[in-house]
């Protein structure tokens, strides 16, 4: 790693052209990558003009830093936590998702191997650079079980860089990002600098909702639970959301409620604050729970809630 005892903050006129390129970070389920992503650009999301329309994927973030810009494209079938019929579809969508990406990050747990992981291997994009970020370092208490965590992966796929990391202790993140950067073809910025996706606000709102329903109720709940905006109304003082929590069985209904209402009452108070503040104007939130039984098993049912691949 370069040394910062000689920077000014301006590049030398001698400096690498700038890369830019696409990225992708998979992993099994719990192993870090949302929090991995936050700490690399950030979990401020806002809104985007992109300069070109350069790319079909699903932007999830940006980060420009001197000489490199950085898109993190999205790969929704990584982020599944059950079969059945949902997950075959997205195993396609994310093979497709991350065929052309420049570079995947693939994050595993540091001293945790799973068959989960193992799964993972032969999906990587052949063309791309892989980059295995061993996260969670900060729970290991001797570092030379990394050593032989690190070896036995790397005996079964060849990566090309590995980096140990913890994406919650900020710790290794710059050195991650230079193994990224390696990777990345020489090209102007897609981006502005200040972009940080291009995501429909609609569906980020969701994404929030979401979010949040993982972080309150997320070890409870067996299936994943889909949120599905129904009403947008935007008024001249505040924007108006209905959104609906579509899930499983009648049985989710009370988990998500919790007693008197109150998980679902903290879950829309703190989703509406951060949709108020992606929005920037006050935010009426509503949020339901609807029993849809079957609705992860079932084709049509996925379609009709807009995903693709099926
Ligand atoms: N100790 C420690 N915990 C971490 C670290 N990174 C993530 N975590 C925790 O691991 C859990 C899972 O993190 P997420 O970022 O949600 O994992 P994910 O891979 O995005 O999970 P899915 O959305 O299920 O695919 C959370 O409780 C995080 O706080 C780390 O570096 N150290």
């Amino acid at each position: 790693m370069s040394t910062d005892s000689d920077s000014t903050g301006t590049p030398p006129a001698d400096a690498a052209p700038g890369r830019c390129g696409l990225v992708a970070i998979v992993g099994r389920p719990n192993v870090g990558k949302s929090t991995l992503l936050n700490a690399l650009i950030g979990s401020k999301i806002s809104i985007v003009s992109r300069k070109a329309q350069t790319t079909r994927h699903r932007i999830h973030g940006v980060l420009t830093r001197p000489g490199a810009q950085f898109v993190f494209v999205d790969t929704p079938g990584f982020q599944m936590r059950h079969g059945g019929t949902m997950n075959r579809m997205m195993n396609r969508v994310v093979t497709q998702a991350v065929s052309d990406v420049d570079v995947v990050v693939m994050v595993v747990q540091a001293g945790k191997w799973t068959p989960g992981d193992a799964e993972l291997l032969p999906l990587l994009p052949k063309g791309a650079r892989h980059v295995l970020a061993v996260n969670k370092i900060d729970l290991l208490k001797r570092r030379d079980e990394l050593f032989a965590f690190v070896e036995k992966i790397v005996k079964q796929h060849s990566f090309d860089a590995v980096v140990p990391v913890s994406a919650a202790k900020d710790k290794q993140l710059d050195h991650l990002l230079d193994e990224i950067a390696a990777g990345l073809p020489e090209g102007e910025p897609m981006f502005d600098e200040d972009t940080l996706t291009d995501r429909p606000v609609r569906f980020i709102a969701a994404e929030l909702i979401r979010e949040k329903i993982f972080r309150l109720v997320g070890d409870e709940l067996p299936y994943a639970c889909t949120v599905v905006i129904e009403q947008w109304e935007e008024g001249p003082r505040q924007t108006a959301i209905n959104a609906c929590v579509l899930v499983e069985r009648e049985s989710h209904k009370p988990i998500l409620l919790g007693k008197g209402g109150e998980h679902m009452k903290r879950i829309a108070t703190e989703a509406r604050q951060d949709i108020a503040k992606l929005l920037d104007s006050p935010v009426h939130l509503e949020v339901y729970v609807k029993v849809r039984k079957g609705w992860s098993d079932s084709v049509s049912a996925l379609r009709e809630l807009g995903y693709d691949g099926a």
